[in-house]
């Protein structure tokens, strides 16, 4: 298992320690672990003056899959947006042709309360985020910031998809909601933009190959509405690359806290980048406070889609399960009763769940 570990900046390192060491705990000697680790984002510009260091790209390619913490520094507000750190990320899922990033928003019900949502409301939630990654306003072109004849600064972005490109991004979407409960909501723009009228005519076209599945369609502001008000309607989203972010954001209320979301982003080859779905959290880094299980989740993720190792991936997923049982809490999903820790304790008591498992056995896994 040849993985490349590209920690990022602000918790992104912190979160990324963590994950790393429940991924050891968990495979221990029964496998061949070849962990890399490659410098990207704000600390790739630092250093070597650019984000996504051609270095850090090839051995990506050479991995079998990546585990990534979080890219993005205080500084990127003075620079050009593809001048960031961030972009260094933009352009490493870009290159490897990731265009397919899967969000879960699971609740996780020892966090019902940590929820600022109703109980009602929030209880049993289990739905997708597929968004996608690697088309729509960050990378379509003409962009940047020029002047027009009147000789007034006009900012460009451009937001593009080719049928091509929406076209394999619901074929993702059907298939995964075959998976699961067999209903897809397709969401979109349709009313007021070009591209996004393509991208609903193309799922439609797309929606004839799976019969079984249940399409609908909802407009990106209705959507955000209803995400929030039922939540349990939904099984798979499928969305463009800017709507799915700020869905996803939105949706990780419904889980507790930013914190409890992973990503998997997948293409047509094997190689995946796992990511949790927060990003570098300067207000809170250094201080040990976040919380890492988003990262450790992403860690099942990538060994569930990666190696197919999903004993593996539910043993993680077993002990994130047992931790909270426990009542341990990171400060983001903190309720009165709780034992709050920080991100090394978290990642620790994770570490423990794990090796308290009893493998191959009944006990620990109900
Ligand atoms: N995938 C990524 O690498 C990624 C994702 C989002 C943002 N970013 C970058 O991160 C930087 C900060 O962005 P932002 O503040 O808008 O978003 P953010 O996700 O970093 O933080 C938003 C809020 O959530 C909290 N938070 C985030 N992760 C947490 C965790 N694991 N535990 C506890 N609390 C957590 C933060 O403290 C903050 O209050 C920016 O440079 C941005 O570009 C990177
Ligand atoms: C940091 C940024 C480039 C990134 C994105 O917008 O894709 C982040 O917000 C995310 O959700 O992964
Ligand atoms: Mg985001």
């Amino acid at each position: 298992m040849k993985i490349v570990v590209l920690p990022g900046d602000g918790i992104g390192k912190e979160v990324t320690a963590e994950a790393v060491r429940a991924l050891h705990a968990v495979i221990g000697s029964e496998l061949p672990l070849e962990l890399t680790e490659a410098v990207i984002g704000g600390e790739g510009l630092e250093r070597f003056g650019d984000a996504l260091p051609p270095d850090t790209l090839d051995i990506s390619r050479k991995a079998d899959a990546i585990l990534l913490g979080g890219t993005g520094v205080p500084e990127d507000e003075r620079r050009a947006p593809s001048e960031g750190a961030g972009y260094g990320l933009l352009k490493l899922r870009k290159a490897l042709g990731l265009y397919a990033n899967f969000r879960p928003v699971v609740l996780y019900p020892e966090l019902v309360d940590a929820s600022t949502l109703k109980p009602e409301i929030v209880t049993g939630v289990d739905l997708i985020i597929l968004r996608e990654l690697t088309g729509d306003l960050y990378f379509g072109q003409p962009r940047g910031v020029s002047r027009d004849e009147t000789g007034a600064r006009v900012g460009i972005n451009t937001m593009r998809y080719t049928d091509a490109e929406i076209e394999r991004i619901a074929h993702a979407g059907f298939q995964a909601a075959a998976k699961r409960r067999k209903k897809l909501c397709s969401v979109d723009k349709a009313n007021v933009l070009e591209t996004m009228a393509l991208w609903r005519e193309v799922v439609i076209e797309v929606s004839k190959q799976y019969p079984d599945v249940e399409l609908t369609h909802l407009y990106i502001d209705a959507a955000s509405m209803a995400l929030i008000r039922n939540p349990k309607q939904f099984d798979v989203v499928v969305t463009g690359n800017v709507f799915g972010d700020i869905l996803s954001d939105a949706a990780a209320m419904l889980a507790g806290s930013i914190g409890m979301l992973p990503s998997a982003s997948l293409g047509d080859h094997n190689k995946g980048l796992y990511e949790p779905v927060h990003g570098t959290a300067p207000d809170i880094a250094g201080k040990d406070l976040a919380n890492p299980l988003a990262a450790i989740l992403s860690v099942a993720m990538m060994l569930r889609q990666s190696f197919g190792r999903d004993q593996h991936a539910s043993r993680i997923e077993q002990a994130v399960r047992s931790v909270l049982r426990e009542g341990y809490r990171t400060a983001d999903i903190y309720q009165p009763g709780c034992r709050k820790i920080g991100t090394r304790a978290m990642g620790e008591a994770v570490v423990e769940a794990i090796r308290k498992q009893k493998v191959g056995g009944e006990a620990e896994f109900a």
